[in-house]
């Protein structure tokens, strides 16, 4: 029913319930991008923000991007993205909100304490895969237009919402480009709704790191040998690849590969004295990780390595004997996976070059028969933003008026591939605006979204609808 503008809060807590519940039915969508097997699952994950959007009177488009080769060798059909629109008055401001429905892979038995698509409510916390990253952070969007429409929308709303952002956004690019003079030509701000806060304190969020994922492949004999007959007779694929691993970062984080650091853009005091004004505490985030000791001391230089400078990451062994029990087997072909965090002014292409140089290098000194073959399947640019900008006065206002308090403006340490295009392609103003909490796990164990985020935040996107509207 109609509300008066004073009302829209209150009609956003009058629909808690149902907000939650309709949490609870995305999440129960197994829509996990990286796994060719759930393709089926993420596609209808599309469907249903579609049918949701389309519920709330909005035009959606849902547009093909063809095939993906899968990092397998599979060729597998890629889901569609959603475009869609709701209000087109020319006198009106454009904004367009990007996030995705696609989610990281999660099983029960890597510690979770509840089923992961099954949302769980428990002291003031919704747990389940998806609910902070980003199933959760696209309702409240799609809530909050919901709840401003009923008096009338304040600005011209559109949607890009895919389902392949966790695996990097494959094909987005090219949709961006090939739409910039239609559905993205009169669109005058992008909003990404896929961050996390970095306190309590509402945050937003002026730049990302990019990240180049690399695998690694080692391939010794042609199946797997018995330890017993071979073991002391072959050069292992299992110890050079650990061994090439190994080579890529120091124990104090600090990476190896030559020219890694060369294209950093330099540090300048003023950043420095940003970072130190943020409401950040070490010994928070010491209790929700449970990592006694950082590498850095100080909130400033963590920040600043979170942030600002590139870091290196390994992920994984696929091939390597993982089960429980006593195997005793030489595996024949492992992969390692790892990936690379970039800052301004850094490129993919060169980092890839110089990855690759450079374990091909230390391959070669270890004078192994084996063969290596080194990819880079994710290649995403790091993006940075000017938070003067027009529409980062107005989320600015949109905080204080819910939150009664003054935002944080930070930097994320992780990626949105899509976000350096949008700004290269379309020449208009980016900007993170997340309600993701500090220690909602995102990727990892028992991720959650606590429901002040969740509900407060819908109001954050309505408010900052209009505010939008009056700047
Ligand atoms: N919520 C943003 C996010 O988690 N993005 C991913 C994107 C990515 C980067 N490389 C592979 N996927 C992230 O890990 O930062
Ligand atoms: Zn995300
Ligand atoms: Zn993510």
């Amino acid at each position: 029913s109609p509300v008066p503008q004073n009302g829209i809060f209150q009609y956003i807590n009058d629909h808690q319930d149902e907000y939650v519940q309709r949490l609870k039915d995305w999440v129960a969508v197994e829509s996990d991008s990286s796994d060719p097997e759930k393709r089926d699952l993420v596609n209808h994950m599309m469907q249903l923000t579609k049918d949701f959007i389309v519920k709330l009177g909005g035009k959606v488009e849902m547009v093909e991007l063809g095939e993906q080769e899968h990092p397998s060798g599979k060729k597998i059909i890629l889901p569609p993205v959603i475009l869609a629109e709701i209000g087109n008055d020319p006198n009106k401001p454009t904004v367009c909100f990007y996030g995705h429905v696609d989610v990281q892979s999660a099983k029960k038995e890597d510690g979770w304490l509840t089923e992961p698509y099954t949302v769980v409510e428990k002291d003031g916390n919704l747990y389940g895969r998806g609910t902070s990253d980003d199933k959760g952070q696209i309702l409240a969007l799609l809530h909050a237009v919901e709840a401003v429409n009923t008096i009338g929308i304040p600005v011209n709303v559109k949607f890009i919402i895919e389902g392949m952002e966790e695996v990097g956004s494959d094909g987005l690019d090219k949709l961006v480009e090939d739409k910039k003079d239609t559905f993205l030509s009169n669109v005058d701000y992008i909003v990404v709704t896929d961050t996390p806060w970095l306190s309590k304190k509402p945050g937003i969020t002026y730049g990302a790191r990019g990240n180049c994922y690399f695998i690694l492949e080692v391939q010794g004999a042609r199946r797997d040998l018995h330890s017993g007959g071979f073991g002391g007779t072959v050069y292992e694929a299992m110890s050079d690849l650990i061994y090439l691993l190994d080579t890529l970062v120091d124990v104090k984080g600090h990476i190896l590969i030559p020219g890694i650091y060369d294209a950093v853009a330099p540090l300048n005091e003023k950043e420095i004295k940003l970072y130190k004004e943020l409401e950040f505490n070490l010994k928070d985030l010491e209790a929700d990780t449970g990592i006694s000791k950082f590498l850095h001391d100080t909130k400033e230089e963590l920040l600043l390595y979170r942030w600002r400078y590139p870091s290196l990451s390994i992920h994984g062994i696929e091939g390597a004997f993982s089960g429980t029990g006593t195997k005793t087997v030489i595996p024949a072909k492992v992969i390692g996976k790892f990936s690379i965090r970039q800052v301004p002014n850094m490129n993919p292409s060169v980092v890839e070059k110089q990855v690759a140089d450079y374990l091909q290098s230390k391959f070669a000194e270890r004078k192994s028969p084996n063969k290596i073959n080194v990819t880079m399947v994710i290649g995403a640019k790091p993006w940075l933003a000017d938070m003067n900008e027009p529409q980062y006065l107005a989320a600015r206002k949109a905080v204080k008026r819910v939150f009664n308090t003054d935002a944080d403006m930070i930097r994320a340490g992780g990626t949105i591939p899509i976000a350096k295009n949008f700004e290269e392609v379309l020449g208009k103003s980016v900007m993170l605006l997340g309600i993701g909490g500090p220690d909602d796990a995102a990727h990892g164990q028992n991720e959650k979204i606590s429901k002040f985020n969740y509900i407060e935040g819908t109001k954050l996107y309505a408010a900052f609808l209009q505010e939008l509207a009056s700047i």
